[in-house]
């Protein structure tokens, strides 16, 4: 645990925020706004102003090679991320996640906009100042990336003795990071000897080595089983927690977002179809992308008992089946048994999940009305009126 300031790995500026038990630095929930980069920096006189990460328009397009068409990647992308938040950005294959995280770090330069992080405009920067500036900014990889000719102490030591601190200086700091991520007992020990979960822990100590103000983490947990990814997830909420380290991490999986991100972005074919706090993503999302999503997470599928009963004529069916999703207050309260009360019908609840986003009571049912009082349009009222977003997935016999 880092609790003797004189063998912190990080210097007093980020240790200032080291308080466990305190109060995330930007609550969760809280809307950033989207982008809206240039009236940011306009109001604060600093650009990028509260926000860590500003992308103000961005587009990239790869140009065409051979018999490959041109590409474009990312299509007038404007987002705001602010500062000691968890961002996730959630797309499938293809739709341009890894380009997005590779602006960030200046790896790609945007053909079009700009890219702001802690204040200063990355893609305007020659190579030899956005060197200096991706000290910054650290990044882990789904297959880690480590060396495999370095152990795990080596592979941490490696930034550090690229900045030409001094041998004392290294020790002192990687067996510091070393112990905040859980390896100590590994220190001498090859990547080969080590397990996927181990690698990438050793991969997030070699990531913080230089005190990034942003750590990008792309595909981390991809590589690993449900349990390790639950430990480095709660390990990078740590790391965002009681150092303030802003991160921004790209996924396929709805697991990692409901886990532990803030905020969530859905993109599909280069552009963010839908943006906000995750508990708001999950409770209205907007798209047929971010609903696909987030009924891909264990236990949102329709039982399959259910499956294999629904399909029935709609003219003839007797009960309709919604998926209703309840969010906040509505989640703890008995609003189904009292719509149904009031509208002196019978509701069969047919599965569902209790589940919790971050501090946000979530529920998911599985309910099954009569089809004549859905036609009516009574229920749809009712519920809407509740706030329950509801979903027709299909009738019964
Ligand atoms: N260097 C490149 N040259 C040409 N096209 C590229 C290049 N890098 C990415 N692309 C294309 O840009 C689009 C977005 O790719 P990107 O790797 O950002 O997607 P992704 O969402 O990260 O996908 P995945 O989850 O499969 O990694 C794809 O059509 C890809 O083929």
């Amino acid at each position: 645990m880092l609790q003797d300031a004189a063998a912190s790995p990080f210097p007093p500026v980020l240790r200032r925020d080291l308080a466990p038990g305190s109060p995330h630095p930007i609550p969760h929930g809280t809307t950033a706004g989207t982008a809206a980069g240039s009236d940011r920096r306009a109001e604060s006189g600093r650009e990028g102003g509260g926000a860590a990460i500003v992308l103000d328009r961005v587009s990239k397009t790869f140009s065409a090679r051979g018999n490959d068409p041109a590409v474009a990647a990312l299509k007038d992308i404007s987002l705001a991320i602010p500062r000691g938040e968890i961002y996730g950005v959630i797309g499938r294959s293809g739709a341009g996640k890894s380009t997005l995280i590779r602006t960030i770090n200046g790896l790609e330069r945007p053909s079009s906009g700009d890219v702001i992080v802690d204040g200063v405009t990355i893609n305007r920067l020659d190579e030899r100042a956005l060197r200096g500036e991706r000290r910054k900014i650290g990044m882990i990889f789904q297959h880690f990336n480590l060396l495999s000719s370095r152990t795990a102490f080596d592979n941490v030591a490696l930034p550090l003795e690229l900045v030409g601190l001094s041998r004392t200086a290294i020790r002192e700091k990687v067996l510091g990071l070393l112990d905040l991520v859980g390896l100590s007992d590994k220190k001498d020990r090859y990547p080969v000897e080590l397990s996927g979960g181990q690698k990438q822990r050793v991969g997030i100590a070699r990531a913080l080595a230089t005190d990034p103000k942003v750590l990008l983490s792309d595909e981390a947990t991809s590589a690993l089983d449900p349990e390790t990814t639950r430990s480095i997830l709660t390990l990078l909420a740590r790391v965002n927690a009681e150092l303030g380290v802003t991160i921004v991490l790209i996924t396929h999986e709805m697991t990692v977002i409901k886990e532990i991100c803030h905020r969530v972005g859905v993109i599909e074919a280069g552009s963010i179809i839908e943006e906000g706090p995750v508990s708001e993503v999950f409770a209205h999302p907007r798209t047929a992308t971010a609903r696909s999503f987030i009924g891909s997470l264990p236990g949102r599928e329709v039982p399959a008992a259910l499956a294999g009963r629904l399909g029935a004529d709609p003219a003839t069916a007797t009960q309709t089946v919604l998926r209703l999703t309840l969010t906040g207050d509505a989640a703890s309260q008995p609003l189904v048994t009292r719509i149904a009360r009031e509208l002196g019908i019978d509701v069969a609840l047919l599965g569902g999940q209790i589940d919790s986003i971050g501090s946000h009571p979530f529920a998911l049912l599985y309910a099954g009305v009569p089809t004549g009082a859905w036609t009516s349009g009574a229920v749809t009222a009712a519920l809407e009126a509740a706030g329950v977003d509801t979903e027709v997935i299909g009738h019964v016999a």
